[in-house]
């Protein structure tokens, strides 16, 4: 549910400003430059204003991390010619099954980034701020961690079993971009207190600006549901910070 706080700190017109502008996000912010306030504010104040929830295990969902212009942009300059393709459909007992598309991206190496709108959310992720503010809201001590970024594309029918994420990971922030989401697309993250859909506690909308905060644990059951023929690719970020 938007709290009054999430929808006061992101308003629209933050970024529509920056959509308009003659260079729509084709510059990333040179090295001794702050990132610019359009996103970076609003992203680490929208993770400085959530509530970590603790059943049925610690996360947080964000129905506005960032503005859903501005996920449709990231969406737009998704770099879908990069992704590998993986498919793991076989069902053996105890494996997680998947299908769906993925591309890592390095964070150090600017000249490999997609261009649009996504050096000016990479170079936030890149800021030690940002650690900061996953470290607050999680309660991890992230001090020491490596901070690693995927994208990921599940088509109509791909899927995530439910798995709970490696043990090297401490906590990943998933970032929803498919414009034009709507409930009716599933796809959905199902939070699940049990490694079985059957055990859903809760079902979050992958809507475009929307994101999820998981503090991985060995109960950290959670899954993809398969999203509907008729969506559009559901495209997400992750970040993950590693032990
Ligand atoms: O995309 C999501 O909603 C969750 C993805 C996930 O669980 C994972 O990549 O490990
Ligand atoms: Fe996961």
């Amino acid at each position: 549910m938007p709290t009054m706080d999430t929808d006061a700190q992101h308003s629209d017109t933050l970024y529509t400003d920056v959509q308009h502008t003659d260079t729509p996000y084709t510059e990333a912010p040179g090295a001794d430059a702050p990132p610019t306030d359009t996103l970076h504010a609003p992203l680490l104040d929208g993770l400085a204003n959530t509530r970590l929830r603790s059943a049925p295990w610690r996360y947080a969902w964000l129905d506005r991390a960032v503005a859903p212009a501005f996920a449709a942009g990231l969406a737009a300059a998704f770099p879908s010619d990069r992704l590998d393709r993986l498919d793991r459909s076989e069902r053996r007992t105890g494996d997680k099954t998947y299908r769906l598309g993925t591309h890592g991206i390095d964070l150090g190496d600017r000249a490999q980034w997609p261009g649009g709108p996504w050096p000016q959310l990479l170079a936030t992720l890149a800021c030690p701020a940002y650690t900061t503010a996953v470290a607050r809201l999680t309660g991890v001590d992230l001090s020491g961690a490596r901070l690693a970024v995927s994208l990921w594309e599940y088509g109509s029918g791909d899927w995530l079993a439910p798995h709970v994420d490696k043990a090297d990971k401490l906590v990943t922030q998933i970032l929803y971009l498919s414009a034009g989401w709507t409930e009716e697309h599933g796809g959905r993250l199902l939070v699940l207190d049990g490694p079985d859909t059957a055990r859903t506690v809760a079902a979050h909308a992958p809507l475009p600006g929307s994101s999820a905060v998981l503090v991985r644990s060995r109960t950290s059951w959670h899954a993809v549901e398969s999203p509907a023929s008729a969506a559009p690719p559901r495209r997400s970020l992750t970040a993950t910070f590693l032990r």
